[in-house]
Order: C-alpha cells, then structure tokens, then sequence
C-alpha cells in the first residue's frame, strides 16, 4: 500500500468502554480496558508465567498471545468495499483502509511486534526505546523513530508490561507530543496501578490485555505477573 492509499484512521463507531474482570477488584466499574478473556488466551497467558518456560518457548507464546490482543484491538478498523472475481464469479469483499502505527516499547515490546504485523501487514513501524532504572523503576527514553503522519493514524502502542505505568504514559506523552489523537495501549499482564496511572493522563485510550493482576511488589514489579519480560524474552537473567 502506498501513502495515497493510506487513508486517516477514523473509528465507525467509538468501541464501548469494557468491564473490568480481572482478579484485581470484585468492583466492576466501566473502564477503556478490554480483557481479552478467551481461552486459548489465557491458556498461552499462563504458559508465560510459567518459569519453566524457557525462553525460545517464550518467544512462541508472546507471539501467539499478540495476534489474539491484536485482533481484539482491531476490531473496529474502517474498511472499504472491493469486489473481487472468485473462479465462480464476483464477490463483494473489503479492505482495511485506516493508517495504522505500531509503536513498540523496546525491549520488551518487540516480542509482540511481529505478531502485531501479522494482523495489520500494511502498518508502519515507530520505536521508542525505555529503560526503568532498577532502584528507582523511573524509565528514561533512550530512542525515539516515528513514521510521519501520527495524527492522521490509529497509533497503537505496544508493551508486555504496564506496571507503574510510568513507561506507557511517558510513550503516550512523547507520541501525542508528536501529533499522535488517536492511541491504544497493547499489553500481556496490566497493573491496577499502571491502568490508573494511563486513566489519568489519558482516559481516551483504551487499554487490551488479557490479564488485570493483583498489585506491585516493593520493586515494582507486578504480582503475580510473570518477572522481567524482557529478560526472559531474550535471556538476559
Ligand atoms: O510500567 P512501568 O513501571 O514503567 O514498567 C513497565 C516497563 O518495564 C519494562 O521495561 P524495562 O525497563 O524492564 O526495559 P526492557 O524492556 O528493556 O527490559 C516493560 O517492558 C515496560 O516497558
Ligand atoms: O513485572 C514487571 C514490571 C516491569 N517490567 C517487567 O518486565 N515486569
Ligand atoms: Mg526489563
């Protein structure tokens, strides 16, 4: 697809605020968080908690979990008619027709990069590369690319982990700083205190995850979670 045919993303129709359902609060309350709840998704979820998963399995199943919450957090993508001719004549189809920006988080974000692409190939690519200082969990940028034409796309920002959600809001920040409107925030295991943290600066983005967990712990790291992303994506322990 060339830029002419890349047309600005405008969502048909505003996608309804989820229901929370995680094991974070009995209170059910409306929130723009989608929980991706289907089976083979918790299921691969949980084969990402496990540490007996090493890392070259780990890579697999970040990487089928992506397309499930890619394709959750596609749903609502404006297509346009086409008709094409099948052996027994013609058939009316559609084609996506939003600009789409995927924005990984580097490190982490990159094991869900792939599988993002696989659900939106005509998608272009920015980086923002985080680190959270180990003592202090404050993340500081270290690298930045965009494609142009942020504010006429759906930019979708993807991070396995949303913990103090420090990293999210400061990725959210630099993109709207950028011209980005309309974001969304992909991720594997979200926080209660990072879901609150991106509420507050940015209620309009909806968040998509399979799994609301519990707390952080003294490090800030999330429980029960599944340990440093990052690390046991790449084996860097
Ligand atoms: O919500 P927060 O408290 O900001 O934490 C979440 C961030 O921490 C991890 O990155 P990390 O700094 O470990 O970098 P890495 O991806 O290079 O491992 C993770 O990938 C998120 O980017
Ligand atoms: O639990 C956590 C928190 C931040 N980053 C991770 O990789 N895991
Ligand atoms: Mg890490």
């Amino acid at each position: 697809m060339d830029a002419s045919e890349r047309r600005p993303y405008h969502s048909p129709r505003r996608v309804g605020p989820a229901f929370r359902t995680g094991t974070a609060s009995d209170t059910v309350r409306p929130v723009p968080v989608h929980v991706i709840s289907h089976p083979v998704a918790q299921e691969l979820l949980t084969h990402l908690r496990d540490t007996r998963t090493p890392s070259p399995l780990f890579r697999q199943y970040a990487q089928r979990l992506s397309v499930l919450i890619a394709t959750e957090a596609m749903r609502d993508l404006p297509t346009e008619a086409v008709v094409v001719d099948t052996p027994l004549g013609p058939a009316n189809g559609v084609k996506v027709s939003a600009s789409v920006i995927v924005v990984p988080v580097l490190r982490a974000g990159l094991g869900m990069l792939d599988a993002v692409l696989s659900v939106v190939p005509h998608a272009r690519v920015g980086h923002i590369g985080l680190q959270r200082d180990e003592t202090t969990a404050v993340a500081s940028q270290y690298y930045a690319k965009f494609p142009a034409g942020l504010d006429a796309s759906l930019v979708v920002l993807v991070d396995p982990m949303l913990a103090t959600g420090g990293s999210a809001v400061a990725s959210l920040q630099l993109l709207a700083s950028r011209g980005a409107q309309r974001m969304r925030l992909l991720c594997i295991v979200a926080a209660p205190e990072g879901i609150q943290e991106v509420e507050a600066h940015f209620p309009d983005v909806e968040i998509y995850t399979p799994a609301i967990d519990s707390h952080l712990n003294a490090h800030k790291f999330i429980v029960p979670g599944l340990g440093d992303f990052g690390d046991r994506l790449y084996g860097t322990m």
